[in-house]
């Protein structure tokens, strides 16, 4: 069901200061900062040959990543973001193997303007697993 790795997301407490490592110590190229309203989330984007890491900073109240950022004060692996062809098949499936899909079970629009889904990390391994139709 799962295709290629489409970012390694890494929540940070302070988004500007981890970018800053990413472009000046990493020599990294970093996307602008994008506020992604409807996730609670802002985002920066580091391309690498080979895959992209995203860097997640809390954006508002409620945010899905300020009870990780109280458990890991200095950030840490957020979730791995795999390509699946059709999310709403993968979720079915998924469904109907008993795993769990987070929220209302409907895709939102991630920040790459594509549906995405995220999986429950107690059912994959103690990892969040973020879904985005290639
Ligand atoms: C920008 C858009 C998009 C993209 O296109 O890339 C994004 O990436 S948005 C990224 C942010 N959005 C989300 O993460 C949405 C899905 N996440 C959630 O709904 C919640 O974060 C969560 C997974 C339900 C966890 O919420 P939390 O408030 O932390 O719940 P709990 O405290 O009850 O945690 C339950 C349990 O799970 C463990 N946990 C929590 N988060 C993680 C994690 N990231 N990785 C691994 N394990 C995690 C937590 O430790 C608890 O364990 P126990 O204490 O053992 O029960
Ligand atoms: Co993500």
């Amino acid at each position: 069901m799962i295709g290629r790795l489409n970012h390694v997301a890494i929540a940070v407490p302070d988004l500007k200061a981890a970018t800053a490592v990413y472009r000046d110590t990493l020599g990294a190229t970093v996307s602008p900062e994008e506020e992604q309203p409807e996730h609670g989330v802002s985002t920066v984007f580091i391309e690498l040959p080979n895959t992209k890491i995203e860097l997640l900073g809390v954006l508002g109240e409620g945010s899905p990543i300020a009870a990780f950022l109280e458990r890991n004060p200095n950030g840490g692996i957020h979730h791995l973001c795999y390509e699946v062809p059709d999310i709403k098949e993968a979720r079915d499936q998924l469904l109907k193997e008993g795993a769990r899909v987070l929220g209302s079970g409907e895709p939102k629009i991630g920040a790459h303007g594509k549906p995405v889904l995220f999986l429950h990390p107690k059912d994959f391994c103690g990892t969040l697993v973020e879904l985005e139709e290639a």
